[in-house]
């Protein structure tokens, strides 16, 4: 049976390269895949992995019916054996309907891959759409940290190390943003409630309020 399956995970937890790894493994014994994304760091079209992969594939737009693109690419003799969704937070629910739809009535399975919460902790609606109605939800296996070791499982967004709280629920970004941009980091629970990123451990490490007192 065909499945609408749901990788989610934390940013930077792998899940754009296990959609490259499934892509290249059923393309290396002739199967055609459909890859939807949007808004990959890499650029319009781009489906992209940290470990240098990447591949191109089809933006999703504001409005984009994915369901009535597939029935039409099929509809012109064209192949489309799978489908792949990377980014698929951004996607908007009704996105998630039309390809739980290519799954029923297409009976092609749909592999999603995206983060399940933003910097505040909340679902994003393409991911609360998932969690409802994919067949399967699968969190990936390779565990990305927060700086105290333990296992992250919520994102922060950051501005110079420090975590914000206020913003847009999409700015587009990396964990590896430089110290005056936007940019993201995994914490577990306890450090992402705190809002103490690395750099704020590392400054409160160093404060002299936290250093020993010595007599004399
Ligand atoms: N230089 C590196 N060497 C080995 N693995 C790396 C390197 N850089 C990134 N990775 C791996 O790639 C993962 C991020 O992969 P990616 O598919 O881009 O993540 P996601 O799509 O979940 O944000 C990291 O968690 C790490 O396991
Ligand atoms: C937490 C959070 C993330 N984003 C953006 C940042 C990145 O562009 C993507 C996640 O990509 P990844 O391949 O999983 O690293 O999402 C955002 O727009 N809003 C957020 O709250």
């Amino acid at each position: 049976m065909p499945e609408l399956v749901f990788f989610s995970g934390t940013m930077d937890c792998g899940k754009s390269t296990l959609a490259l790894q499934i892509e290249h493994n059923r393309s290396a014994r002739g199967l055609t895949g459909m890859i939807f994304t949007r808004n990959d760091r890499a650029g319009e079209g781009k489906l992209s992995s940290r470990l240098g992969l990447v591949t191109d594939a089809v933006e999703v737009g504001d409005g984009a019916d994915l369901y009535a693109y597939l029935v039409d690419h099929l509809s012109q003799g064209r192949r489309a054996d799978y489908v792949i969704a990377d980014e698929a937070q951004f996607l908007a629910p009704e996105q998630i309907d039309q390809l739980a739809r290519v799954v029923d009535d297409l009976e092609l399975d749909v592999y999603a891959f995206g983060i399940t919460t933003d910097f505040r902790s909340k679902l994003f609606p393409g991911s609360q759409r998932l969690v409802e109605l994919a067949d399967r939800v699968e969190v990936l296996q390779v565990e990305a940290l927060c700086w105290c070791g333990a296992r992250a499982t919520h994102n922060a967004r950051t501005v110079g190390g420090v975590m914000v709280v206020e913003g847009a629920q999409v700015v587009v970004g990396d964990v590896t943003g430089s110290a005056d941009e936007v940019g993201y980091e995994v914490l577990c629970r306890r450090h992402h409630r705190r809002r103490m990123t690395a750099a704020t451990a590392r400054a409160a490490a160093l404060s002299p309020d936290v250093l020993p007192v010595t007599s004399g």
